[in-house]
């Protein structure tokens, strides 16, 4: 064993009372899609991992805290893993069943064999021995995993963010996050206050539409309403294309003209719009602006009522801040996500308070003593296939020099005992 390791025995007695692990190799936390694209490069390299999983089973976003309807909203070239394109008879914008299907089979492709059921508690670096320490508690049981790289990849979206709104404890109605929203069936006849106009939130309003209830939406502040598509073509791919030649300020004054162009002015409709261009606003605050399909139309014709700002819920009622009320069966918190690093990662330079790195983009991917993050750049599926390729090579050529080294000790050890025969 290396002799490091036996410092860190020495000062834990807990850990005789733990199951623990020595692993070969890094720690991923988290088997989402960027946990498994960075233990598909890896094995791609030849170098062993163990991925940590608190669900039982892969992309459980994906899988267990989203609606039915949902697409991909990007088209599939900017949704897919590395090493492993979407099958071709995908369409532009796969399914949710489509994409869950895909990352199975990703998966299985790259043989990553996640242990389920497992929530990292906690993870602390010892700089003595200059191993890390992850600690998980699975059915009361816990264990212990020790290794030379942690990779965080627990997402931008790891927990539900839900308001503390006055009065909502008293509202008597159903309330739900967006993350237990599957359909509107259950709604159906219902008036449903949808708090928050992001992605989900739109979405959600028009599902709610779909299934005969009726959707009151509250934009607080203000939101970017894009186009799915111009002329057929993604709105975001040409934004990717014109970014190549322009800078982001003028293709975001670029983008707000064809909004206007495809949709007319969304402030007639109370969805005023901010400052700050589309793009800059995602890159510098990772509000993701929304694409558009279908909730505009719906807006206009006034199947979804938009409301300002809450003031206070009272028995089945909610008082806005213009001293409207209106009287609402249900309400889905549509109020976004956070990350969840600052509860378990026992760390102060590399992660924020807000759970994202500290260092913009491109400098987040990888920290002191071993630490890497993966998926927490605001750049979606495509930024988190980016971090995955780069760390999967600083790991795989740091886990090569240190095998080799190992192997001239173990060599080196092994004549010395022979030549003492
Ligand atoms: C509704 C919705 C739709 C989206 N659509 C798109 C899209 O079309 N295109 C796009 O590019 N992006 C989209 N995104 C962004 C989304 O962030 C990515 O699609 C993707 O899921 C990010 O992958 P990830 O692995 O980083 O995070 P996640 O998918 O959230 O995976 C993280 C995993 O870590 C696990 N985990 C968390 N904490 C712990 C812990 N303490 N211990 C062990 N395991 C833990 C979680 O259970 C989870 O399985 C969407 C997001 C949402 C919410
Ligand atoms: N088809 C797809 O691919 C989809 C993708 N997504 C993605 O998932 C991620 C999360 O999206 P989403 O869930 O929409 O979350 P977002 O963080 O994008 O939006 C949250 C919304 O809730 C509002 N809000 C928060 N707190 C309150 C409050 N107390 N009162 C009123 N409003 C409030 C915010 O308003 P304010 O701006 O004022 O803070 C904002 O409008 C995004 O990246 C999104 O693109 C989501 C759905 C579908
Ligand atoms: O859907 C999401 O949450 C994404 O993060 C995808 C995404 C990355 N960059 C963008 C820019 C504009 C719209 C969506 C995205």
């Amino acid at each position: 064993m290396d002799q490091s390791l036996f410092h860190l025995l020495d000062q834990d007695q807990d850990l005789f009372q733990r199951k623990w692990t020595l692993v070969n190799g890094p720690v991923i936390v988290g088997a989402g899609p960027s946990g498994l694209a960075t233990a598909a490069c890896l094995r791609e390299q030849g170098v062993p991992f163990v991925v940590l999983e608190r669900a039982e089973c892969i992309a459980s976003l994906w899988q267990k805290r989203t609606y039915d309807r949902l697409k991909l909203h990007l088209p599939k070239q900017f949704c897919q893993l590395p090493k492993l394109p979407f099958p071709e008879d995908f369409p532009e914008y796969p399914t949710k069943k489509q994409f869950i299907e895909y990352l199975e089979s990703y998966a299985n492709h790259f043989d990553v064999n996640p242990k389920f059921n497992e929530c990292v508690q906690s993870a602390s670096y010892d700089e003595t021995s200059g191993f890390w320490r992850v600690k998980t508690v699975s059915n009361k049981v816990e264990f212990e995993y020790i290794c030379r790289w942690l990779v965080v990849a627990t997402g931008e979206n790891a927990e539900c963010v839900v308001p503390n709104i006055e009065g909502l404890a008293e509202f008597g109605g159903e309330v739900i996050h967006a993350c237990e929203y599957k359909s509107g069936e259950k709604f159906q006849g219902q008036k449903v206050l949808v708090v928050g106009c992001g992605n989900s939130g739109m979405e959600l309003s028009v599902d709610l539409c779909n299934h005969n209830a009726s959707p009151s939406m509250v934009v607080r502040s203000s939101v970017h309403v894009l186009p799915r598509e111009v002329f057929g073509k993604s709105t975001f791919e040409i934004a990717v294309s014109m970014m190549k030649w322009l800078p982001l300020w003028f293709v975001d004054k670029l983008m707000l003209i064809l909004a206007w162009l495809v949709l007319g002015d969304t402030e007639k409709y109370g969805l005023k719009r901010p400052s700050v261009g589309p793009l800059e606003l995602k890159n510098t605050q990772g509000k993701t602006p929304v694409l558009d399909i279908g909730a505009l139309e719906k807006i206009k014709s006034g199947d979804i009522n938009v409301v300002p700002g809450i003031k206070r819920f009272s028995y089945k009622q909610v008082e806005l801040i213009n001293g409207e009320k209106l009287d609402i069966d249900a309400v889905v918190l549509a109020t976004g996500y956070r990350s969840n690093v600052p509860s378990w990662l026992q760390e102060g330079d590399f992660f924020c308070k807000n759970g994202f790195p500290k260092a913009p983009f491109p400098h987040g991917w990888k920290g002191n003593g071993g630490l890497y993050a993966v998926g927490f750049t605001r750049r979606g599926l495509s930024g988190a296939a980016s971090d995955a390729i780069r760390i999967a090579q600083d790991i795989g050529k740091l886990w090569n020099d240190e095998t080799k080294q190992h192997k001239k000790i173990a060599i080196a050890c092994q004549r010395r005992c022979i030549s003492q025969f």
